[in-house]
């Protein structure tokens, strides 16, 4: 199903408007002819056709926001969610908190660069290290670093998971911020549009309780914390309680979960 909201959208962007500006020519009574050139209603078209197929609107329009931001994206790299913009709040907060003046931030399984670049645009005098495995995401977070003129982020293509990886800044991290692959192996997702679209290699944790990534991810994060650090990782509704008493098991001092906007378990939050 198509919503109204998404058509109002491709409509603005297969004519290059904006949104408000095709809703003003629909309240002065225009017709389709007349807000869009032959070419644009072609484009409208077709871009409503492979969207009533499910494809992703982000993938059809090639860029989606997040916080600040305007990410491209397409085949091959995760689309970031709202409730992932959560994890820049929780940041913002304890940098205030502690008076942090310059952060050094790393950004685990960094995708097309949501998390790393919203933390380095909000946060100028921070320092921002991110890690992304997939050669297509990482092609992605290269350009949306690039295009957006942001260079206090560095982006690095390679395992989040391997101790080896950014070693040299084990012990000095002020905050890990991480959305890694969470999803148990046997819930495949109901929305047509994240199972078909979303690469595996976003979705799934590597186990059937879909922990194997995100444990790997709060050693990982041990390890690049300096004391007192902080540690934001998005994960499964039900997985609130077992990253919580992993974390512990793994040194973490004070540990709590933060709620989605769905009120769920969403977010481990550990301070080392
Ligand atoms: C759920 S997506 C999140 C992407 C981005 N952080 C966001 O919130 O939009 C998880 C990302 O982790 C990457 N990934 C999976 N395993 C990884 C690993 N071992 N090391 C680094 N990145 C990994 C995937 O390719 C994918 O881009």
């Amino acid at each position: 199903m198509v919503i109204a909201h998404e058509v109002s959208m491709l409509l603005a962007e297969s004519c290059d408007k904006s949104v408000a500006d095709i809703q003003a020519a629909a309240l002065l009574g225009k017709t389709f002819e007349q807000i869009a050139t032959l070419e644009q209603r072609e484009r409208f078209i077709s871009w409503l056709d492979r969207r009533a197929k499910r494809e992703p609107l982000q993938h059809i329009v090639g860029h989606a926001p997040f916080r600040f931001l305007d990410l491209k994206v397409g085949p091959g790299v995760f689309i970031p969610r709202p409730e992932t913009e959560l994890i820049i709040d929780e940041s913002l907060d304890f940098i205030r908190r502690q008076k942090i003046e310059s952060p050094r931030i790393v950004d685990l399984c960094a995708g097309s660069g949501a998390l790393g670049l919203s933390a380095a645009q909000e946060i100028p005098t921070s320092t921002v290290w991110a890690v992304e495995i997939s050669r297509d995401a990482y092609a992605y977070a290269t350009m949306n670093a690039q295009q957006l003129g942001i260079d206090n982020y560095q982006l690095l293509c390679g395992d989040a998971t391997d101790p080896q990886t950014l070693d040299e800044l084990d012990a000095s991290i002020d905050i890990v911020m991480s959305n890694p692959p969470y999803i148990p192996e046997k819930d495949i997702p109901q929305q047509i549009e994240a199972r078909e679209f979303d690469p595996q290699l976003a979705l799934y944790g590597a186990s059937l309780d879909g922990m194997r990534i995100p444990r790997e991810i709060i050693k990982r994060a041990y390890a690049l914390l300096k004391t007192g650090g902080l540690l934001l990782m998005e994960h499964d509704w039900k997985q609130g309680d077992d990253t919580r008493e992993f974390a512990q098991a793994v040194g973490f001092s004070t540990a709590y979960t933060r709620q989605d906007f769905a009120g769920k378990d969403r977010f481990l939050c550990v301070t080392k």
